[in-house]
């Protein structure tokens, strides 16, 4: 070991702040929330420290102990034990603990002490504890655990000063390593119990703020009243704060779009700058509000702690349809994006649950849909407002989003059944203390969503929307043709014939084209209709008046619903790849969605015909 570097290793029990240690140390931008199984990857950063010494930081995933049994907890046992390919042992571990938990978090803290490696602890939620009246004496419990202990804030600037202090100076002598075998390990409770005793003194009562939220948050009726409310509430947000600040982005983009147009010449080039750019483009951009919206409520409630209450109260409804409530965060993560999603099912233990998790989650309507959503409602549902309060577009979001969670359980349900399944787990799952979100999470969360959303627009969304201005353009058509011109471009016999697919669910040959870009990101088959109309010379009036002038309304809802559940997703499917290690997973998981989007469009489509 060079003394100019050193490698640290953050480990810990879920939940007790290795991530916002490691934001802090580091100046990082790691997902940090308020439940057990956020972080379910190693990952790595550097600072340096005053000296001038480089430290390396790993953030692990959370472990309760060594006998890991899911796949992020197997991933810190072996970075720490020297196991993980490609990687030495850290030169130092800095143990986390959560200072308001401690009878729970040093049973960890002594299983890491018994490795015999360099290591400190780092007692966190210092302000948390002191505001309960927990008072722990430092010095004692650090002569008794035999390594130093240092007391830290990591939601603070200065929080983490003294961590650095002491990871910056001398590196604290290995103590012995110990056999790890099962009658040791019973001892382990005894020597807790020993440490709490001696250098920890916790106020009788529990947190009584939190125990009276509880009461409602966890009644059988009322917590699922409140759950319901709060769901509900968050898709009218959606619409009544978004959809201004859509239309005024719309706007403007028009406007822009027409002053531009006047620069340029007659020509294919002002047909890509204003149908291609301005039109595509600026649609989908325009929706990025509304996400926003959507996320920041996301973000309020995951660090809010509310969460695992919710997953506790569903619980048994997951089991019923073949999950567990481990599924329910996972599940909620794929509404930003299918694929964090996927990944966060690491943290459920058993393999049957994880696989039917990561079958169902992509039935999550993922952020990538909600322009979809968006241009078809705002074309197709009137602004009205229901019993006075509810905003009837507000209420049809909910109830595609309701969809893909009814989807979801349905076949999870079906899985259940055909794997003949009749085992059931109980839930165990810490509920953590009820916290105000902090400023600086959320905004670094909405942050790094309007990063995602920019560089997809102006990656592989610019790029697709070109190519489809391209083939929307070209070639032109040949003389005395009578027709629009688009239907002699490449785009138009594509789409002739990919509607022989689609003819039957109700899509025209605009539609059924803007499924293909819309494979590689959703969010383009927006920037697709909005080129191919623009180009075709419909759009003069907002490509929501087009698609309400040439869709009607049957095809509209069936769109709707086949973007609730078909499987059009590239990253998705290569995400399923990865963590399943299995193509006839990813066929399974393709297969099925088609058929349920097919389906549920047909049905839709038909009724909408025959009621209209
Ligand atoms: N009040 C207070 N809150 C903290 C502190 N450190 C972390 N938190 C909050 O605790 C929650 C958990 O923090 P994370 O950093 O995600 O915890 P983690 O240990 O990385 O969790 P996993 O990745 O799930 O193992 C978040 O809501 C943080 O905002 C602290 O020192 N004080
Ligand atoms: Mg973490």
């Amino acid at each position: 070991m060079s003394a100019a570097t050193l490698r640290i290793a953050l480990v810990g029990n879920p939940n007790c702040g290795k991530t916002a240690l490691f934001n802090q140390l580091t100046g990082g931008r790691q997902k940090v929330a308020n439940y057990a199984g956020v972080t379910v990857e190693r990952k790595e950063g550097r600072f340096t420290a005053p000296s001038g010494r480089v430290l390396h930081v790993l953030d692990l995933p959370g472990t309760y102990s060594f006998d890991a049994t899911s796949p992020d907890e197997r991933i810190t046992r072996d970075v720490l034990e020297g196991n993980y390919p490609g990687e030495a042992p850290p030169d130092l571990i800095v143990c986390v603990a959560d200072a308001t938990n401690l009878r729970l978090h040093l049973r960890f803290v002594l299983e890491v002490k018994r490795l015999g490696r360099p290591m400190v602890l780092a007692l966190n939620m210092m302000d948390a504890a002191r505001r309960r009246g927990i008072v722990i004496d430092v010095a004692k419990l650090s002569q008794r655990l035999g390594m130093p202990v240092v007391e830290t804030v990591a939601v603070r600037r200065d929080g983490v000063r003294a961590l650095i202090a002491q990871v910056d100076g001398e590196v604290p002598a290995a103590g012995p390593a110990q056999a790890d075998d099962p009658a040791s390990r019973a001892d382990l409770h005894e020597e807790v119990r020993a440490l709490m005793h001696d250098a920890v003194r916790m106020p009788r009562a529990t947190d009584a703020l939190d125990d009276a939220l509880d009461r409602w948050a966890l009644h059988p009726v009322f917590g699922l009243v409140i759950l319901a409310a709060v769901m509900f509430l968050v898709f009218q947000a959606v619409y009544s704060l978004g959809k201004p600040m859509t239309d005024a982005i719309a706007a403007g983009f028009d406007w822009l779009g027409a002053h531009v147009a006047t620069w340029l010449p007659a020509g294919p080039l002002q047909s890509l700058v204003t149908d291609g750019l301005f039109g595509g483009l600026g649609t989908v951009l325009g929706f990025l509000p509304e996400i926003l919206v959507l996320f920041f409520f996301i973000l309020t409630l995951e660090e809010s702690g509310y969460l695992p209450r919710a997953a506790f109260l569903l619980d048994r409804l997951m089991v019923a349809v073949g999950l567990t409530g481990r599924s329910f965060i996972p599940l909620l993560s794929s509404f930003a994006c299918a694929i964090p999603g996927i990944m966060g099912t690491r943290s459920i233990t058993d393999p049957r649950d994880r696989l039917a998790t990561i079958l169902v989650a992509p039935l999550m309507t993922c952020s990538a849909r909600l322009p979809v959503y968006a241009l078809l409602i705002g074309a197709f549902i009137p602004s009205r407002r229901v019993l006075g309060l509810f905003n009837l577009q507000g209420m049809v979001l909910f109830a595609l989003y309701a969809a893909g969670i009814a989807g979801a359980m349905g076949v999870g349900w079906v899985m259940k059944r055909l794997r003949g399944d009749k085992s059931e787990h109980a839930l165990l799952m810490e509920l953590p203390s009820y916290r105000l979100p902090q400023v600086r999470d959320v905004a670094i969360g909405l942050w790094e969503r309007t990063t995602i959303f920019l560089r997809r627009l102006t990656g592989v969304i610019l790029a697709l929307t070109v190519l489809m201005w391209f083939i929307s353009t070209f070639p032109a058509p040949p003389p005395g043709a009578t027709g629009p011109a688009i239907e002699y471009s490449i785009a138009g016999y594509l789409g002739r014939a990919l509607q022989h697919v689609f003819a039957p669910i109700g899509f025209n040959w605009q539609i059924s084209l803007s499924l293909i870009p819309a494979f590689a990101a959703r969010e383009t088959a927006v920037a697709a209709l909005a080129t191919v109309y623009a180009v075709g010379g419909d759009a003069g009036s907002g490509l929501g008046q087009a698609l309400a002038a040439h869709i009607p309304l049957a095809s509209a809802l069936s769109l709707l619903v086949w973007f609730a559940f078909a499987p059009q997703c590239m990253s998705t499917l290569a995400v399923i790849r990865r963590e399943t290690g299995s193509w006839r997973v990813v066929m399974i998981a393709f297969g099925y969605m088609f058929a349920l989007a097919y389906v549920a469009a047909f049905v839709t489509y038909r009724l909408a015909v025959w009621l209209t």
